[in-house]
């Protein structure tokens, strides 16, 4: 069963649309969802959640229309934004208080042991919290009703390597049961390539790529030579090209290149600068 399925999805905006987004989520795996600044990563999320209405396009969430079955679909999704969105008066005690009223399945000792063992104070007002403190709060919000899913946008982003990589371990923490799945936003590619089993790729509203991560990392290399190295490869190795520091580099499919061709092996990062940036 897929947790997630977009098919065809269209959203306009005055100057930036989704075109035909389709990607699907397999129960039991972490999507990674990269895409630079404005590539609409968020805006695909919103429609998942009818925060933002779709103009057309099919999502199903759980196999369920998200809009037609939205309310039950939303008791088994927990959801992370890169801000908390709830009053900044209020403490992670009256959190609780209110969080109880919203889910059926809210579980308090869960939520306090998540704030316990990320040391999230209490009693503080939101306010008060750093940044990393908050997006703990955020997460242990997500997860003290037992979702399912969870859909994370950008959780990783403006915080330090060691709170980002404690953050991490509590997602796969989350991936343990393989009835659990993950879709998670964001543009440090470093952290994608930790959690992730595969890799949805967006540009300018138009998803790029869609695959695994091992087959992206391990089927793909990329070649540094001349002009003349380079037109030496086949052509229907080449997925894109791009001019490099010294010379041009090329994203090739490895088994389509003769080993006397030195490949080096590519990072996501890569990968995705050489979609957005490069050229055919
Ligand atoms: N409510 C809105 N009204 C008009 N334009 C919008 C609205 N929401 C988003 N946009 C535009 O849609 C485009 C995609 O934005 P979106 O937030 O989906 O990108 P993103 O990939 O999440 O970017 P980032 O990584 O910066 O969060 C941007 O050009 C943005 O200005």
């Amino acid at each position: 069963m897929n947790a997630i399925e977009i098919h065809d999805l269209h959203k306009g905006f005055e100057g930036f649309s989704l075109k035909d987004v389709s990607f699907s989520v397999p129960q039991g795996t972490v999507m990674g969802f990269v895409g630079e600044n404005g590539a609409g990563k968020s805006t695909t999320i919103k429609c998942m959640l009818n925060l933002v209405k779709k103009e057309y396009g099919d999502i199903l969430l759980f196999n369920k229309d998200h809009v037609e079955h939205e309310q039950s679909i939303k008791k088994d999704i927990g959801v992370v934004f890169d801000e908390l969105h709830v009053p900044e008066t209020l403490t992670a005690t009256q959190l609780d208080k209110i969080m109880k009223k919203v889910f059926k399945t809210w579980d308090t000792n869960y939520y306090f042991e998540r704030l316990a063992q990320f040391n999230v104070p209490k009693k503080k007002k939101i306010k008060e919290l750093s940044r990393g403190m908050r997006m703990k709060l955020s997460i242990a919000l997500a997860l003290s009703h037992h979702p399912k899913l969870l859909i994370l946008d950008e959780p990783t982003s403006g915080l330090d390597p060691i709170i980002r990589d404690e953050i991490l371990d509590l997602f796969l923490a989350f991936m343990q049961d393989e009835t659990h799945s993950i879709l998670f936003s964001s543009h440090i590619t470093s952290d994608l390539e930790k959690i992730a089993d595969h890799i949805t790729l967006i540009h300018n509203g138009e998803i790029l790529l869609s695959e695994s991560k091992d087959a992206l990392l391990y089927e793909y290399g990329i070649f540094k030579g001349s002009l003349e190295e380079v037109n030496e490869l086949p052509e229907h190795a080449i997925i894109r090209k791009r001019n490099g520091v010294f010379g041009i580099e090329a994203l090739v499919l490895k088994k389509e290149v003769n080993e006397i061709f030195k490949l080096e092996r590519p990072s996501i990062e890569d990968i995705m600068l050489f979609f957005v940036k490069g050229c055919v």
